[in-house]
């Protein structure tokens, strides 16, 4: 996994004892489910804004957030970046893409 995803990871999850006024992310578990299904929603909508408009540095930015908010959700389920990492390498080794990648890299 990178580094910056497992730390990013690490700090989600000290970040469940921090008390809701310290912390954006203590105070949106302190919110509830709701509250972080609601920022995705909010992402998700700003990405696909950002690629309507064509605008490259703005796709990045609320792509970030999107992935962000969706890694805050992850840490509330119990979850990690790893977790799905697993499953898109599971996937990538299913279709053969694996060995496609590598000869093409040949
Ligand atoms: N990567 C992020 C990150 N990306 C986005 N955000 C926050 O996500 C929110 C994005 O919401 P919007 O784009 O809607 O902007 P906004 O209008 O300010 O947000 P709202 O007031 O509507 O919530 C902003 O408040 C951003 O600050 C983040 N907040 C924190 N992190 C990381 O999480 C770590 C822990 O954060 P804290 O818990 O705040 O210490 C930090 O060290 C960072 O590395």
């Amino acid at each position: 996994m990178s580094d910056t995803l497992s730390q990013l990871a690490q700090v989600l999850e000290a970040r469940k004892g921090a008390s809701p006024d310290s912390s954006y992310v203590a105070s949106l578990y302190h919110k509830g489910l709701d509250a972080i299904l609601k920022k995705i929603g909010e992402e998700a909508t700003e990405t696909v804004m950002a690629a309507k408009d064509g605008d490259k540095d703005k796709i990045i930015y609320e792509t970030a957030d999107l992935w962000f908010h969706s890694m805050v959700l992850l840490a509330q389920q119990g979850l990690g970046p790893d977790d799905v990492l697993k499953e898109l390498e599971r996937r990538f080794g299913l279709s053969g893409l694996e060995e496609k990648a590598s000869r093409k890299v040949d």
